[in-house]
């Protein structure tokens, strides 16, 4: 993993960015996609955002989603196939995952997906406000020793930063095979006055929910004997 340059507007005390951004060699064809077909995909977060995110997409969408670090993209192309009408915005610093997510939008004709290979917290600070339907975050690093726990995804200024751009009533998706990450999660998001947790009976936590794709994270803990927790929280 490789350490982010710091920006000088966020308080990297607060969160720091750890994502991993190279792996092992791209093979010829993902190369070619990565420099042919990323660019044509690629948000320009250094230009100004459009006035409502539904015209990042061509036609433009009904609604927009925004899956963080999607890894090798199972879930993020399975939903965008689902809901051709929604848009969907995939953000993942790993260049493979980008090489394996734009493989599967060339194999399967996938036209409503955008992408972003950077960090979510940019990502969302550039996004208009009320702009999404729902957020997902899915087997996020887990960051399990407590000096790293500032390397989480979840902080405080994470969670203000997706109320901002969740529509009311839109939702924010976490799942997570690691207790101690799901009780932090569940404890940040219960002291944010703009959501509430979805759950009334444990069912809703444990099993995922309807349609939900599996992705290789959830499967590696399924073998390892981890069982994972499916939240979701409303923005009010
Ligand atoms: C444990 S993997 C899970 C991948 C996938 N969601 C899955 O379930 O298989 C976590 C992913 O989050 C990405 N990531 C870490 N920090 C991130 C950030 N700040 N913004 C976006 N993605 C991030 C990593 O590059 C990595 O691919």
């Amino acid at each position: 993993m490789s350490e982010r340059k710091s920006n000088p507007d966020r308080d990297d005390s607060e969160r720091a960015f750890f994502g991993r951004r190279k792996g092992h060699k791209l093979r010829q064809h993902q190369a070619e996609l990565v420099d042919h077909l990323l660019p044509h995909l690629s948000l320009d977060i250094e230009g100004e955002a459009p006035a409502s995110a539904n015209e990042i997409f061509d036609p433009a969408a009904d609604d927009v989603r925004l899956e963080i670090g999607f890894g090798g993209g199972e879930h993020l192309a399975a939903e965008a196939q689902n809901f051709t009408t929604t848009g969907f915005i995939g953000c993942e610093p790993y260049v493979n995952g980008m090489a394996k997510i734009l493989a599967q939008i060339e194999a399967a004709n996938i036209a409503n997906i955008r992408l972003f290979a950077g960090d979510a917290a940019e990502l969302l600070a550039w996004l208009p406000k009320a702009s999404l339907s729902r957020i997902d975050l899915i087997h996020p690093d887990p960051w399990p020793k407590r000096r790293h726990w500032k390397r989480r995804f979840v902080q405080d200024r994470t969670i203000a930063a997706m109320a901002r751009v969740l529509k009311p009533g839109g939702e924010f998706r976490f799942v997570c095979d690691i207790d101690d990450y799901c009780a932090w999660t569940l404890m940040h998001l219960a002291r944010s006055v703009d959501f509430v947790w979805l759950a009334e009976r444990a069912d809703d936590f444990r099993l995922p929910w309807d349609g939900y794709t599996m992705t290789r994270y959830g499967r590696k803990a399924t073998r390892e004997g981890r069982k994972a927790a499916y939240l979701r929280f409303r923005r009010l």
